[in-house]
């Protein structure tokens, strides 16, 4: 029972323990580092500014500074002449050998940082568009960067600062590509499998003059685990110990269970069978004829009353270990209580159980007692059919054994049926 109780509370603590640790786990999931794809902004080749000029307009960009040290910056001076005026600046991300884009479908936000100004005649608020364009051979081809899908964002600077984090999933395909290509409605949605170019462009409505751009940095990122992922390990947790409890708690309760079952049919002294184990072991027999001896230690009272209770333990245990190495492995040897012992042998005739006990005196006359005390037996045996029942072959024994007794002690008295009955 203790042992028990002991685990119930083992088993409280473990679980408010695991609760903490999946609080403190979801509380500490968003301080976990990101994973970063950072765009190089130094890398000149795979860098291109440029104005309206290719659309028939006559705005121009230039670049400011573009060195390792200092952050890439260009000017932009927004002319009318194209019918929508813009200045852009491309960053190429593409593998220029395989043509093939960068998957980033995974990332979940995009880490700007730049600087920019508007015209200082510009008397409105002024937006810049971010375009994520990502090639897809259902709907665009590699010769033409037109077909790229334009997956936009425009948003106004002076209201975001000049580090902003911008989820990618608040980006939308621009409206008027889509006219363009009509595409299937499948198509129509934001796509970051194969980004070729990320490119920072004048907005839709920018006032005419002199834009200045910064770009300072460029990164795209995701949470090193993901956030379903993350949950799922935790449930996971949960569940692996919760079923490690069951199977524990199931095995401990088997252990327990054998422990009791072995408790309740030992007799713990001499560790023989009790009275109750002798009616388990009958069970596992199908009825046989056998014989029953019943041993009855001669004069053991004076035994304790002289050498005490603990010399007297002592020569029970060594009687039963007597026992338990005389009799067969079929045998059925036991404690009946006190000073008593019992022991049924199948298959075994009262002549041949006589040999039987014969052989246990013999054993007891070598035997070195505690305190070299000289042990003696009474016995009693009876010869039982099939259909006689335990308790009246052991009845009968216990009326040979009663002889015994009386004439002496110290003998094996079988008890006769014909003179009895
Ligand atoms: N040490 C010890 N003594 C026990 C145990 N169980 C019973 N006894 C003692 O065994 C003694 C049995 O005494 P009696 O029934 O008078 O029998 P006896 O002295 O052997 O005399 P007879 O059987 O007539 O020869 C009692 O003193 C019990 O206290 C036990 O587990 N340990």
């Amino acid at each position: 029972m203790l042992s028990v109780s002991a685990s119930i509370s083992r088993f409280e603590k473990l679980v408010v323990f695991l609760a903490l640790a999946s609080i403190a786990a979801l509380a500490i999931y968003p301080l976990l580092p990101n994973q970063r794809f950072s765009i190089d902004l130094h890398n000149t080749q795979r860098i291109a500014i440029e104005g309206d000029g290719v659309s028939g307009g006559s705005s121009v960009a230039s670049v400011i500074e573009s060195s390792n040290s200092k952050p890439l910056s260009w000017r932009c001076e927004l002319k009318s002449g194209y019918q929508f005026p813009y200045c852009s600046t491309k960053i190429h991300l593409f593998d220029e050998a395989s043509m093939q884009g960068v998957d980033l479908s995974s990332y979940k936000e995009l880490l700007l940082r730049y600087s920019y100004r508007p015209p200082t005649t510009s008397s409105q608020t002024e937006t810049i568009r971010l375009y994520v364009r990502n090639h897809n051979p259902a709907y665009s081809n590699l010769d033409d960067f037109s077909s790229m899908k334009y997956n936009e964002l425009e948003f106004q600077p002076s209201t975001l600062g000049d580090e902003i984090n911008l989820p990618l999933d608040v980006f939308k395909v621009s409206h008027w590509w889509l006219l363009e290509r009509n595409l299937p409605i499948e198509l129509s949605r934001i796509e970051f499998n194969q980004v070729m170019v990320v490119e920072l462009v004048t907005g839709t409505y920018a006032s005419f003059g002199e834009h200045f751009f910064q770009l300072k940095e460029l990164t795209f990122t995701k949470p090193l685990v993901s956030a379903s992922n993350y949950y799922l390990a935790i449930v996971i947790v949960w569940v692996a110990l919760s079923l490690s409890f069951v199977f524990w708690k199931a095995l401990t309760l088997k252990r327990d269970n054998r422990k009791y079952h072995h408790l309740a049919i030992q007799d713990p002294l001499t560790e023989l069978l009790n009275r109750h184990g002798i009616q388990e072991k009958l069970k596992q027999h199908q009825r046989a004829a056998a014989s029953v001896l019943l041993f009855d230690l001669d004069h053991f009272k004076k035994v304790n009353d002289v050498y005490g209770h603990g010399v007297g333990d002592e020569v029970l245990k060594a009687f039963a270990n007597l026992l338990r190495l005389t009799c067969r492995q079929n045998d059925i040897a036991a404690r009946w209580g006190g000073e008593e012992f019992v022991v049924i042998c199948f298959d075994t005739d009262a002549q041949q159980a006589k040999i039987v006990a014969a052989k246990v005196r013999q054993a007891m006359t070598g035997l070195v007692w505690p305190q070299q005390l000289n042990v003696t037996t009474s016995i009693g045996v009876a010869e039982a059919g099939a259909d006689d029942s335990f308790e009246v072959a052991l009845n009968w024994a216990d009326i040979a054994l009663y002889q015994a007794k009386e004439q002496g002690r110290d003998q094996v008295i079988v008890y006769q049926h014909a003179t009895n009955q």
